[in-house]
């Protein structure tokens, strides 16, 4: 196969974490002369403090951070490392950030002039300390503008922001944003399950906001597509666009893509309840790279697409026909400077001043949550409130600050939800409250920057009980402003934060009222000495895991993606090519069809698979008439050399004229004839009862699992059973064929992608080939020798030496098969070729004696194998070319597979039909 082992190709190509170590090198070199660069600037003013100089400034901080995010003020320096333009500039990767959001959220101050405030989020709070990239945003500006005035003032208002507006009119938001977005997938990837269907109107079934949302989808990827410049990176946020990639990719399959989920992704279990799944993984898996907060969400999308689509999970992703979709884990973080520096400034400083005169002789708690049910906010006043019951001596002692920002008012659950939390907080507080002061201050609004960090710096604690939560950005706040004080984090266990930040804090599970109220108890008894070593350890963690690395190692490793993706496309052969391998028949004198059987020539499964019907094989129906077209050209011999026993052939193929090869071709016929042994004459098969009894152990253990019991091997299959409990008992199934008593059988052990294979030593369908071809051109009384070769299947890799056999590429030295170069007339200067000399007395003897060779074991007699199968008596001795094959006379290729010894591929068994009906249809004598 042309770029394939037998190249010889010694280039090192370095491997995926080698090229990551170095361009983190390179990014850790450049950040630090970029320091450098910075402390020699002349004015003196290095980026944080021009950041810092604005904010002083500028009234309207939020804002112009979003702007100095979006000026791309530092600029992919990362990415350009090494590279420079032509012109000498460096290289800058532009990056266009899609998410659902705009930062900025935008209010109509007129027909024509907009004012824009900053989004509150995580996802916001995350990006907007990307400073690397020269980036653009693209998303919904959270208004609906239905008037083309409107549509052009806010484009041009958001474009001096470097953002770009999809506008998206009230109906779909409702159904999409509202409806699917934030009703069922927010609900189902936080295992809050999914809401019944008839609580819905007619127009909000699941169907209608699936079509919203995969239209919504549609109208972000036109916006995307017209912006997109060659060489960008397109960077997906989150649960809004999981179809995003895959409109993307349809449009401009070179695209560089990236998905990133903010929230949890679920149990295989939960996901597979959702009417869409199917199609919701298949379009992130359009991705080239797929990115999660922890390993945990990481390993349940694998393992939903391999329980619910089938795929291969590899430890690097999902692999679907050779191609991989990349996933990881790649948890978030915070600008922790701009918090820290936040604390010095004045403003900050005069509401911390103001905060501590308020609480002063009470400790503070503090809750920042956006007011979701996943937050879990009902658990942790609940939980509060059991603190005080049990510890009356706090009760004038201590206070919690609930911030609870309305988010998502439009949906019903959310309006119960603030209905319920105020109900709680009402009744706490008329319990344990006073005069003059209330346990529980709680406020249904959101806080600006500086007041957020003040409240931050001053509180003693933090309670986190969130009951699910993609990552958690308030807790990796609250350290960062924290330095001084040594607060105590108390956070929940369902948190994504709990895997970063778990060594310091205090976990709880927030549904357990008893632990956390006990954990308030510890986190303010908790001594100085132990508060600054918990503090300590996370503050490490978050000053060091910042939003801005988080960003670059996403980007850098979706580009390293793409490179590794075009090294393995390299590896992989190319595709039939049909119209000359066609032109090429029409042209040869004596052809050789080679055709597998399952999974090539048979009949489309549904994917999930139907285990009772893929179970018998049947030849697929449109293949009825190009086969028989072609087996009726006398210059065409057609062999279906298959796994499968003879009456599985004779009932798929009896009708046609063609040859069978069955069991790897230990057994032929030609369908006029009788079936014949190919079989080598001391072939051992006295292990068969042995494996039989290890294949029937578990068969019995592995539900849905099956084996095949054929003449010459057994064949254990869990295709069907629970692919991890079957890859368990596959090992151990292996690991006693291996080692246990039958372990010095003459058998080889064959492992397919779900199943295990005891044969006899040797039989492969490449061993079986020229005593096959011995049989035909005998039978055949053939005189001229074959000219043209067409090998196709989807063969296991053992079998493909089927594929090597006709190989005029390759040297024959060393090979295991009888092969001689040819060395007649005909052969032009430098032109390859592969011929076969058959010299035996008959095909059968040398067939034998080759079986013998490869198996020391084998000198016991098979005896009585096959009733009623006759062994061909000796054909009259030949010896000469009955193959005579060009190299361009030779289409090998694999069905199915990508990584494979044939020259070209193709993808299923339809593509099969469509070339062998072109392939009829071209031969056929009204075409001629
Ligand atoms: O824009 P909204 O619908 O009002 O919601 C706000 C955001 O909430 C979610 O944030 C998540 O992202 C954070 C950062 O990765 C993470 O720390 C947190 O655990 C998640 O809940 C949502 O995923 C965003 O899309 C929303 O913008
Ligand atoms: O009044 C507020 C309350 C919260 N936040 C921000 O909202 C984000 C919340 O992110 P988190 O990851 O904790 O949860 P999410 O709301 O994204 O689910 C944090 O960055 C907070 O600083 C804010 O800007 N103003």
């Amino acid at each position: 196969m042309p770029g394939n082992k037998y190249n010889g190709n010694s280039n090192h190509f370095p491997g995926r974490v080698e090229r990551l170590l170095r361009v983190r090198e390179l990014r850790k070199s450049s950040r630090v002369s970029h320091l450098n660069d910075s402390a020699d600037n002349c004015n003196g003013i290095t980026e944080p403090f021009e950041l810092e100089q604005r904010v002083r400034e500028d009234d309207n901080f939020s804002v112009s951070y979003v702007e100095q995010f979006l000026e791309g003020a530092a600029a992919a320096r990362v990415l350009s490392e090494g590279c420079e333009r032509q012109d000498g500039r460096p290289f800058r990767q532009r990056l266009l950030v899609v998410a659902n959001r705009l930062p900025v959220s935008a209010v109509r101050r007129g027909e024509d002039s907009w004012s824009l405030e900053i989004s509150v989020g995580g996802l916001v709070s995350a990006l907007l300390g990307v400073k690397e990239f020269e980036a653009r945003w693209i998303g919904w500006a959270g208004v609906n503008v239905p008037d083309e005035i409107g549509q052009k003032a806010l484009t041009k208002a958001l474009a001096e922001k470097r953002c770009i507006p999809v506008f998206l009119d009230e109906e779909i938001v409702h159904q999409y944003y509202n409806g699917y977005c934030n009703n069922i997938l927010w609900p189902l990837f936080h295992y809050l399950g999914l809401p019944q269907e008839d609580r819905l109107a007619t127009t909000r079934s699941f169907q209608s906001q699936f079509a919203a949302y995969k239209k919504a989808n549609q109208m972000f990827a036109d916006v995307v597509n017209k912006h997109y410049e060659e060489g960008d990176v397109v960077w997906c946020h989150d649960y809004h666009l999981m179809f995003l990639p895959k409109c993307l990719k349809e449009y401009n399959s070179k695209m560089k893509v990236g998905w990133f989920l903010h929230t949890p992704f679920p149990s295989s279990e939960i996901h597979r309840t959702l009417p869409s799944r199917s199609e919701l993984l298949h379009a992130v898996l359009a991705a080239d790279l797929v990115g999660f907060h922890t390993y945990d969400y990481a390993r349940h999308f694998v393992s939903a697409c391999t329980r619910i689509l089938g795929l291969e999970g590899t430890p690097e992703g999902v692999e679907d026909q050779g191609r991989l979709t990349r996933v990881a884990a790649f948890p978030i973080g915070i600008d922790s400077v701009r918090f820290i520096r936040a604390l010095e400034l004045p403003q900050v400083q005069d509401h911390i001043k103001e905060l501590k005169e308020r609480f002063k002789g009470r400790k503070v708690m503090l809750g920042v949550d956006r007011l979701d049910m996943i937050k879990g906010i009902p658990q942790k006043i609940l939980a509060f409130e059991k603190f005080l019951e049990e510890n009356a001596q706090w009760r004038d002692k201590v206070v919690l600050l609930q911030i609870a920002v309305p988010t998502r008012t439009d949906v019903p659950e959310y309006q119960k939800l603030t209905s319920q939390v105020h109900e709680i907080v009402g009744r706490i507080n008329g319990r344990f409250g006073t005069l003059t002061a209330v346990p529980i201050h709680h406020l249904d609004r959101s806080l600006d920057f500086h007041a957020l960090c003040a409240l931050y710096a001053v509180t003693d604690v933090a309670l986190v009980t969130s009951l699910r939560d993609g990552m958690n950005l308030v807790s990796y706040e609250y350290v960062a402003c924290q330095d001084a004080k040594k607060g105590v984090l108390i956070l929940s266990e369902f948190a994504g934060a709990a895997q970063s930040l778990g060594a310091g804090a205090i976990l709880v599970n927030p549904w357990n009222v008893t632990e956390v109220a006990a954990a308030i108890a510890q986190a303010l008894n908790m001594s100085s000495e132990e508060r600054e070593k918990r503090h300590k350890h996370n503050f490490a963690h978050v000053t060091t895991h910042t939003a801005q690395e988080w960003a670059e190692t996403f980007v850098s490793e979706l580009n390293d993606t793409v490179v590794e993706a075009q090294l393995r496309t390299r590896q992989v052969p190319p595709l039939l090519p049909t119209k000359n391998a066609i032109e090429r028949y029409l042209q040869s004198t004596n052809r050789l069809l080679i055709l597998g059987f399952n999974a090539t020539l048979t009949e489309p499964v549904d994917r999930k698979g139907d285990q009772i019907k893929e179970m018998e094989l049947k030849v697929h129906p449109e293949l009825k008439e190009p086969l028989t077209a072609l087996c009726s050209d006398p210059k065409t011999t057609i062999v279906v050399l298959s796994g499968s026993d003879r009456n599985v052939l004779d009932d798929n193929f009896g009708e046609y004229d063609m040859w069978l090869a069955a069991e790897n071709g230990m057994f032929l016929r030609i369908t006029k004839g009788e079936w014949m042994t190919t079989m080598p004459e001391h072939l051992n098969m006295e292990w068969v009862d042995s494996v039989k009894h290890v294949f029937e152990y578990f068969t019995e253990r592995t539900p849905r699992s099956h084996f095949e019991l054929r003449e010459t091997s057994l064949v254990w299959n869990y295709k069907y059973a629970d692919v991890e409990f079957g890859r368990l008992q596959a090992r151990d199934m292996l690991q006693h064929l291996w080692t246990g008593p039958i372990s010095n059988a003459s058998v080889d052990v064959v492992q397919g992608s779900r199943s295990v294979e005891v044969r006899a030593a040797g039989v492969t369908k490449g061993a079986a080939i020229d005593r096959i071809l011995g049989e035909i051109v005998h039978s055949k009384s053939m005189r001229a020798p074959i000219d043209y070769v067409l090998c196709i299947g989807h063969f296991l890799g053992k079998d493909e030496d089927v594929f090597t056999f006709f190989e005029p590429e390759l040297p024959s030295e060393g090979m295991g098969i009888v092969r001689t170069k040819a060395t007649d007339g005909l052969k032009l200067p430098g032109e390859r070729r592969s011929s076969l000399k058959i010299s035996a007395s008959k095909s059968g003897t040398k067939s034998s004696q080759r079986a013998q060779r490869s198996s020391p074991n084998s000198e016991k007699k098979i005896t009585n194998l096959v009733s009623g199968s006759a062994r061909r008596p000796s054909p009259e001795k030949i010896s000469w070319n009955v193959l005579d094959l060009k190299k361009e006379n030779y289409f090998s290729c694999a069905v199915g597979r990508t990584r494979t010894n044939a020259r070209f591929t193709l993808g299923s068994p339809d593509d099969i039909v469509s070339f062998l009906k072109e392939l009829a249809d071209a031969a056929s004598p009204s075409s001629e």
